[in-house]
């Protein structure tokens, strides 16, 4: 299976220009791609303060959009997270769409990131993120997810094999970023596809470095600090092979370790 990422540096605020941005940077994508997967809140960026005007309203413009792309480029799309308005208020919403441009899933970003302001604008989600794409158990995540190693484990213990992070993470913590992504392969012994954005926005300096990391924690491949699109070729056999080597799901001791709240 072949991923795209679109490392965007993206214009706060201005939904249309980063619509065009897509378009324009989706041409550049290889043929044989399968996967095309987009940064956080690509639509609004982290204008939260004007979401009233400028959130998607039920995400039907960012739906169309989206659907409209996969089936131009038969391609999926995890189309990285939006500021979306319904009935709840604003949530920071992933949507996922196949080849035929069909609507697969709705994850609504479960985890708030307080150093954003996310809590004074967001309502979180709770609903899973796991989907199927091409037949591959996947599962989709956003940015101050990838924190929360047992929502990761979560879905990976529901089948995932492929983990989707969609990320707008600033450059002075790109050292979490980097270690936590490997880090959540290795430990889930799956497949790691990240896609964060570039670029500045009035308040952070955005620090890139997409990455594909394997279930041994081998990097795939890796972004700088530019905008760019980062490919990759996933080979799924990789993650039984890693299960099989060092096969920690069988090793679990939940007689021991019980994570659940008391
Ligand atoms: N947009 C985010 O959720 C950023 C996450 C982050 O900066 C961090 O966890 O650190």
């Amino acid at each position: 299976m072949q991923v795209a990422l679109l490392q965007l540096d993206l214009a706060f605020g201005d939904v249309e220009v980063n619509k065009e941005k897509i378009n324009h940077m989706i041409h550049k994508i290889p043929d044989e791609t399968d996967v095309i997967v987009l940064p956080e809140l690509w639509n609004t960026c982290y204008d939260l303060k004007r979401l009233d005007q400028l959130a998607d309203y039920d995400g039907w413009d960012s739906r169309a959009f989206l659907s409209h792309l996969a089936y131009r480029h038969e391609a999926a799309i995890v189309g990285g997270s939006v500021a979306k308005v319904g009935e709840q208020g604003f949530t920071n919403t992933m949507y996922i769409y196949n080849k035929k441009g069909h609507f697969i899933k709705e994850y609504s970003k479960a985890h708030l990131i307080p150093l954003m302001h996310e809590q004074k604008y967001f309502k979180a989600g709770d609903r899973d993120g796991l989907f199927e794409v091409g037949g591959i158990p996947s599962a989709g995540l956003i940015c101050y997810d990838l924190r929360f190693p047992e929502w990761v484990r979560w879905h990976a213990v529901q089948g995932a094999k492929v983990i989707y992070i969609v990320a707008q993470w600033p450059k002075e913590r790109i050292n979490h970023w980097r270690t936590l992504i490997q880090a959540r392969a290795i430990e889930n012994q799956c497949f790691v596809v990240a896609c964060n954005r570039v670029g500045d926005d009035p308040n952070f300096s955005f620090g890139g470095h997409s990455m594909v990391v394997g279930p041994m924690g081998e990097l795939i491949v890796e972004g700088g600090d530019e905008e760019g699109i980062l490919t990759a070729m996933l080979d799924l056999d990789q993650v039984a092979k890693a299960r099989s080597l060092v096969p920690v799901y069988n090793d679990i001791r939940s007689d021991l370790y019980d994570l659940r709240l008391k």
